[in-house]
């Protein structure tokens, strides 16, 4: 909805040569509160067809190459148990161990529209609830008149739902990612979502600032267990009010799956990728140790290998890990440990 302020044009009095009782008449308008016509610049859209337009906006797209072994099936059917039982579900895990695809896997498979936030540290309540849209004008008056006259109007308009507040009131399943990251405070409004059903809309005026969550109404949080015991540990009355599910790096058999399915790659190949991927995992500290995604990068890399480029796998298994290195020394004794892995798998493969 666009509004048009209307208000009397203001001119330079001197400058424009205007009888007395135009000049008075003028000044005397000075004075009138601005006239304000308020004309809504498009017919107001049923809420219904609003409704189905966002509910279309905020399809989560399907999870491309989602590959369901009895693994990955287990952990499903736990989150669809939590969730039917009206618990949000938290899955905690290693980075690029495989959450956020669970999530919107399972998200989809409710058949409701999933809307998506990001923790982050700058996120406020107000972008999990909404607000009100504002016009502000200003008009002032020449300075160099004695009478200058300087006018502000501010309309509050319509209040705007945000993720948190359209999840609750239509029964989206929402998807709250890294929400660890987000500081405690703004996540409050989470606490009687969870507990009571109700959302509170504290910076709404009137009588709609609460809403009843919708019967349909899911949420799957997840955190990094890595950064989970840094950024902002959530309050301990938020966790108490959901469930926790522990995803770690997937087993090799589902792990290898993957990477044939994201990278096309034949299986000797892929094993190789994972074995090697693994063998660094067990040896390199938490904070660096590479997940699935790095399985799947290292299987791309060498797709794109050809032999007249002189990179070698060593190379491409380098420069997948090294995004986490902080020093030349540290990178060496990555580069040794990386030769000794795909030399530990070539003998194991016997190759
Ligand atoms: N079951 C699966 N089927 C197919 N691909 C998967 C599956 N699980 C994870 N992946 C792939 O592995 C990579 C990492 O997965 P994902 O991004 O879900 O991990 P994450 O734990 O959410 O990572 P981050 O902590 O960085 O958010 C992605 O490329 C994803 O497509």
């Amino acid at each position: 909805m666009r509004y048009v302020v209307t208000h009397p044009r203001r001119v330079r009095g001197e400058s424009v040569h205007q009888t007395s009782w135009e000049k008075k008449l003028l000044l005397s308008k000075e004075r009138e509160e601005i006239q304000v016509k308020v004309q809504s610049q498009t017919a107001a859209r049923d809420p219904e067809t609003l409704r189905k337009e966002i509910e279309e906006a905020f399809l989560m797209p399907e999870v491309e190459h989602f590959v369901e072994t009895p693994e990955v099936r287990e952990t499903e059917a736990r989150m669809k148990l939590w969730l039917d039982a009206g618990y949000p579900v938290h899955l905690i895990g290693p980075t690029g161990c495989g959450k956020t695809s669970l999530a919107m896997h399972v998200a989809r498979q409710f058949g409701r529209p999933v809307v998506w936030i990001n923790g982050d540290e700058s996120i406020t309540t107000a972008d999990l609830i909404g607000g009100y849209s504002q016009i502000e004008n200003e008009s002032v008056r020449d300075k160099y008149i004695h009478n200058v006259f300087k006018s502000k109007d501010v309309m509050k308009v319509e209040w705007v739902d945000n993720p948190l507040s359209l999840a609750c009131k239509y029964g989206y399943t929402l998807i709250y990612n890294e929400f660890s990251r987000t500081k405690p405070a703004a996540n409050n409004v989470f606490l009687s979502v969870f507990e009571e059903g109700v959302l509170e809309l504290p910076t709404k005026f009137g009588e709609d600032r609460y809403i009843r969550v919708h019967p349909e109404f899911r949420a799957i949080l997840t955190s990094n267990s890595i950064e989970y015991a840094g950024i902002h540990r959530p309050q301990d009355a938020l966790l108490d009010r959901m469930v926790g599910i522990y995803t770690d790096y997937y087993g090799y058999e589902t792990e290898l799956r993957i990477v044939m399915e994201h990278t096309g790659l034949e299986e000797d190949v892929a094993r190789r990728v994972v074995e090697i991927v693994r063998y660094l995992r067990d040896r390199l500290p938490d904070a660096q140790k590479p997940g699935t995604r790095a399985c799947i990068m290292i299987g791309k890399g060498l797709k794109m290998l050809n032999r007249s480029s002189g990179i070698g796998l060593d190379q491409i298994c380098i420069d997948v890990i090294a995004n986490k290195t902080s020093s030349k020394k540290e990178m060496e004794e990555k580069r040794e440990l990386v030769c000794e892995a795909i030399a530990a798998v070539q003998e194991g493969s016997g190759g």
